[in-house]
């Protein structure tokens, strides 16, 4: 697979050469302008049912750090929303920047934020992730802005198992964790028909950004920030700015589940 990142070389100007689908009709991340988004009364309550024991491991995958779910039972699932079905939850993990004012993939009204946390979850009517992955209706993912206020003590279990996994390729046994105590106490979201954020940016992804914000402190954004994109040995290349920027809407409606 073709190497890709986010720097000056391999960053997202550069990923339509290796991944056309790039500039393809619904990609992903985009700006969300809350006046234009229409409410779809027929849009149901989002359902979140996670089993803390389904927590795998914590991986630094060289683009971010990731926390792995097991699969292979409807004991952790999304449904309701705008998704019909089942999704099962796969992972989830983040996007920062290397200051405040920048970090979050989606952006409401132009505005950023310093991070953006994505649960990621497969639909069910396919026999495995990796047969969901590239299904127009295959994946699921629930976006969360945070904002810098308060230290985050739900936040506080995951920043602590970063300094073991400092460098590319780095994983270790990360269990007992429900990450529905990451979300924030309203459900409300906007939803659309979006992609991956990263190659290979497949465009199977119903997004679900929820409106409101969870909070994380500088300190706590600081250890986002300690972890490293490279490898033992390699060049120091701390891992920050690892967001795509908003893309083009090609005609796509946002739905709010809110008034
Ligand atoms: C670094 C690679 N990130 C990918 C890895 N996966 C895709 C693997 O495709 C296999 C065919 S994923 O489905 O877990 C996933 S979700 C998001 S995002 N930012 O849009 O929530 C990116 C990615
Ligand atoms: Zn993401």
């Amino acid at each position: 697979s073709h190497a890709w990142g986010y720097g000056p070389s391999d960053g997202p100007d550069t990923w339509a050469e290796n991944f056309p689908l790039a500039s393809g009709p619904r990609q992903s991340p985009i700006n969300i302008v809350p006046k234009e988004a229409q409410f779809d009364p027929s849009l149901k309550p989002l359902k979140v049912r996670y089993d803390a024991r389904d927590a795998k491991g914590i991986l630094n995958n060289g683009h971010s750090f990731q926390v792995d779910f097991v699969d292979d039972t409807d004991s952790s699932t999304l449904t309701g929303g705008p998704i019909s079905g089942t999704y099962r939850l796969k992972q989830f993990h983040f996007h920062w920047g290397a200051s405040d004012e920048r970090g979050s993939e989606h952006t409401i009204n132009g505005i950023t934020f310093p991070c953006e946390l994505h649960l990621v979850h497969w639909n069910t009517k396919y026999a495995s992730f990796g047969e969901a992955a590239d299904k127009p209706d295959g994946l699921a993912v629930v976006g969360v802005f945070l904002k810098i206020g308060a230290a985050n003590p739900k936040l506080q279990k995951v920043l602590d198992a970063l300094d073991a996994i400092k460098t590319k390729g780095k994983q270790n046994v990360f269990a007992n964790f429900d990450p529905k105590t990451l979300l924030p106490g309203s459900l409300d979201y906007w939803t659309y028909d979006g992609s991956l954020t990263t190659p290979p940016l497949l465009e199977s992804v119903t997004w679900i950004v929820l409106k409101e914000q969870i909070s994380v402190s500088p300190a706590q954004m600081a250890k986002f920030r300690s972890l490293l994109f490279t490898g033992d040995g390699e060049p120091l290349c701390n891992m920050v700015d690892n967001f795509r920027p908003p893309q083009l809407l090609k005609g796509r409606r946002v739905r709010a589940s809110f008034k």
